[in-house]
């Protein structure tokens, strides 16, 4: 007879989970394909102001993701959550302030831009969107216990970050900007749609009504393969119509990715161990088809 002892986890993978380093590529996809929209359009590149941009977007996840864990801490829905940076430290204001700190500096970066343009545009999209970000999970809105975190997402990281990235390059808006914008928004919201399915039972009980506790998981996992499909198929009829590049459908690339997400989800959606992961597939399928799609953008200008 064999028996099987569970081992917990090792402080440091707590930790990478907490900190959840792959995480930060909503960061870095949404400036660097806005970036890529304004090269392909006017040709126009500024290294100073990118790398400023990507490093405040990095700076605001961090804020983003520390102060998640500390409002959720006062609702109690992650108390079986260890890899939580509250639960890890012990010191939920500590947090607070590093979170806020993390704040401070992203804006800083956003108002240092501000300062070179002479124009506060990009100032102002980015602090909606850290406005918006916070109703997501602060006092008194909450707005994730609703539901209504994945039309949140959708517009700060797609089209607002994208037209604010596009922006900080050329001090104009493009409405085909919106493309990408809206690519991206789908693929972003898909990670945060994957991260409720092994959740289920917390944020029930936390009376936490994300989208998983209101479809139930079998009908998540078919709108999971819906909003996947729609990022191929917008790919396709833009290109087609002559919207944004034929290169674009480089993003068919990370179809294999997508594959290998609906289908995880679709056969273990109801199994909160074995879904667990869905979100960092998500993540490498938002990773690699925002940078095809970048690629895609570029490329037409450099041949
Ligand atoms: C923190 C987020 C999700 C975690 O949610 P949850 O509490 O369910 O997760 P845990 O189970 O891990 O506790 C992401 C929420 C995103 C939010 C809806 C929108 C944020 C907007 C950003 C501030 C926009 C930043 C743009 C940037 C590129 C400059
Ligand atoms: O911890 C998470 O689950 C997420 C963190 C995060 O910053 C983010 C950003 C954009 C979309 C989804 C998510 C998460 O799911």
């Amino acid at each position: 007879m064999t028996t099987t002892t569970l081992i917990p986890p090792s402080k440091r993978k707590l930790w990478l989970a907490a900190i959840k380093p792959p995480m930060y590529s909503v960061a870095i996809i949404p400036i660097t394909v806005g970036t890529a929209a304004a090269f392909s359009e006017t040709k126009l590149f500024d290294l100073k102001i990118f790398l400023t941009f990507l490093l405040s977007a990095i700076l605001i996840i961090a804020w983003l993701n520390i102060s998640n864990d500390v409002f959720d801490s006062e609702t109690g829905i992650d108390k079986n959550k260890a890899h939580s940076i509250v639960n890890l430290t012990g010191n939920k204001s500590l947090m607070f302030w590093l979170a806020n700190l993390f704040l401070a500096l992203g804006i800083l970066g956003i108002f240092l831009i501000a300062w070179w343009q002479q124009d506060l545009t990009v100032l102002g999209i980015i602090f909606l969107c850290c406005a918006l970000g916070y109703s997501y999970q602060g006092p008194p809105f909450r707005l994730g216990y609703q539901g209504l975190g994945e039309i949140i997402c959708f517009f700060t990281f797609g089209p607002m970050a994208i037209s604010a990235a596009y922006y900080s390059q050329t001090q104009q808006f493009s409405l085909s900007s919106l493309i990408p914008g809206t690519i991206i928004g789908i693929s972003t919201s898909i990670i945060l749609f994957c991260s409720h399915f092994h959740q289920v039972e917390d944020d029930m009980a936390a009376g936490k009504r994300s989208p998983i506790v209101r479809l139930g998981t079998k009908l998540g996992s078919q709108v999971l393969t819906g909003s996947t499909i729609l990022i191929f198929v917008l790919t396709l009829v833009f290109a087609l119509l002559g919207t944004i590049s034929l290169w674009s459908l480089l993003i068919f690339l990370s179809f294999p990715v997508a594959y290998q997400l609906v289908n995880h989800v679709r056969q273990y959606h109801d199994q909160p161990e074995k879904v667990s992961n869905s979100k960092f597939i998500a993540v490498n399928l938002h990773f690699l088809s925002g940078i095809l799609l970048a690629l895609g953008l570029i490329l037409p200008r450099l041949l």
